[in-house]
């Protein structure tokens, strides 16, 4: 009796299945180590926010591979510039352009040098410099190439400075807040947006009804749906303004009842105790109100505390008798019912959010303010030591305004106001008209929907890990098939 046995079989089984599993692993593993450089190749873009009051640079990143998927682009950095806006360097505009230095210096540590050159900057001046243009458009003329010069300084890729129109800062404040809600690729309803700067302020909405004035409509194609738009910005009506327009009103009335030296302005929009001398130009240096005849005079800005008071007199700033349309906000402008949840962002978070009153019912938003504005001013420095004194003194007069805008204004009632959701951010990134804007520009939400891939990445790494397994475990099954039956026949010649 012969027992063939081959001496090589074991060892180059064994030999073959070892190479087959470090295969699976080196594979596994390629796939891994290439998905990951895959996330970290990210491209970036830069907008700055040059606003009324101030202005901000947003970085912005995404990775490489996935432009077109909505919520993709997310807020890197931002920083923000020292100092006021560009539109008060009207008499120095060389100082716009060297404000943004710092700011401009910092992106470049935070974006990787190999993409500066394709990395796109564009500069968007809003209600500020709206304002200087119909004051002096030479200033800011110089002002915008000032910024522009500055900004070509930088290894970015210069796509212009501008100012943009009301319609526009509504409408891409609109797309961010959809955008970064993922509201844009889902049957779902969107939200309407809501922002109060300086010296503007817009609200933007998919409205049920029809809108009457063609200014007002903006449609959008995006990711094969269509939205048709109500938008509308009110120049003069930031928080900033406002202030002016509702202080100018009252001053010209005090001086009409009486003509006192000192002038005195008793204002229900300020806390008791607070007692401050202006200028009658600091109040009236604004082309959103005709010039008064009081140059230089200084008057007592004194504060009385008086809810009510301060929202009768706010009601002044707004026109609600006259409207060529079925129906408007104020001042004639045409405005279908508010329709939908809302975000409202800048300052409406920055006020309502400081007085805690950004989840409250209507009614119980208005007792707290009241309470707030008739504290004492001393109380209130004393528990606030480390706010700016400007922004303290103006919290009681800004949350008034920002209620009497919302609900004699843009009509939102008890019922509606459980639909304003006062955000500041939504993930990481901020509301604003920034990365609608750079979205829109380089062209990253398309009109038709993409068509999406058959399987994620990682899907596909599972996928392939899996597969790999199964025809290991075949391999497997097949060889001992094979062992066996090749015994079986040795045992029969045996
Ligand atoms: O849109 P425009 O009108 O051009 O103005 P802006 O872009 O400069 O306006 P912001 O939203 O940055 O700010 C709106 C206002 O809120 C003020 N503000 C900023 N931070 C604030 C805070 O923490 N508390 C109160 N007010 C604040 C700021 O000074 C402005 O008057
Ligand atoms: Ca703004």
């Amino acid at each position: 009796m012969v027992k063939v046995k081959n001496p090589w079989h074991r060892p180059v089984v064994i030999f073959l299945a070892a190479v087959i599993i470090v295969g699976i692993i080196i594979m596994v593993a390629i796939s891994v180590i290439q998905n990951k450089p895959l996330h970290q190749k990210c491209k970036y873009g830069i907008v700055l926010d040059a606003g009324s009051s101030h202005t901000s640079v947003f970085i912005y990143e995404w990775p490489a591979e996935k432009e077109n998927n909505t919520g993709m682009v997310r807020q890197k950095h931002t920083c923000n510039v020292q100092g006021k806006g560009i539109s008060s360097y009207s008499a120095n505009p060389q100082g716009a352009g060297a404000s943004l230095q710092l700011c401009m210096e910092e992106a470049k540590q935070k974006i990787p040098a190999h993409r500066h050159p394709e990395t796109p900057v564009y500069l968007g001046a809003t209600a500020g410099m709206r304002l200087l243009r119909m004051e002096n458009e030479e200033a800011s003329d110089k002002v915008l190439d000032s910024v522009a010069h500055s900004l070509k300084s930088y290894p970015f890729s210069y796509q212009g400075a501008r100012i943009i129109s009301g319609q526009e800062e509504g409408a891409f404040g609109w797309i961010t807040v959809n955008y970064l809600s993922k509201n844009l690729r889902k049957p779902t309803g969107t939200l309407g947006a809501l922002d109060l700067g300086g010296a503007s302020t817009q609200i933007t909405f998919v409205p049920q009804q029809n809108i009457e004035s063609y200014d007002n409509s903006i449609d959008f194609r995006l990711y094969g749906n269509d939205y048709h738009l109500y938008t509308h910005s009110f120049l003069c009506y930031g928080k900033d303004q406002a202030l002016k327009l509702s202080m100018g009103k009252k001053l010209e009335s005090t001086l009409k009842a009486d003509k006192t030296d000192p002038i005195e302005l008793r204002d229900p929009c300020f806390h008791p105790g607070y007692n401050f001398t202006r200028t009658v130009p600091n109040v009236f240096n604004t082309p959103c109100m005709r010039e008064m005849k009081l140059a230089n005079e200084t008057f007592f800005h004194v504060g009385l505390g008086n809810w009510s008071q301060c929202q009768q007199s706010i009601r002044k700033v707004f026109n609600t008798i006259d409207c060529p349309y079925s129906r408007c906000s104020f001042n004639g402008v045409f405005q279908p019912s508010v329709y939908g949840d809302f975000g409202a962002f800048s300052a409406f978070f920055f006020v309502m959010d400081f007085l805690n009153l950004t989840s409250d019912t209507l009614a119980t938003t208005k007792q707290k303010l009241a309470a707030y504005c008739s504290t004492p001013w001393k109380k209130i420095v004393e528990n606030h030591p480390n706010i700016k004194e400007k922004y303290l003194s103006e919290y009681c007069f800004s949350a008034t305004y920002i209620l009497t805008l919302l609900e004699d204004g843009y009509k939102f009632t008890s019922n509606s106001w459980k639909d304003i959701r006062f955000i500041m951010k939504i993930g990481d990134s901020d509301a604003g008209w920034t990365l609608g804007y750079m979205l829109n520009l380089t062209n990253m939400i398309p009109a038709e929907a993409p068509d999406t891939p058959l399987m994620p990445y990682e899907g596909y790494v599972t996928f392939m890990f899996l597969f790999s397994l199964l025809i290991l475990v075949l391999l497997l099954l097949v060889y001992f098939y094979f062992r066996r039956s090749t015994r079986t026949a040795q045992k029969d010649i045996i």
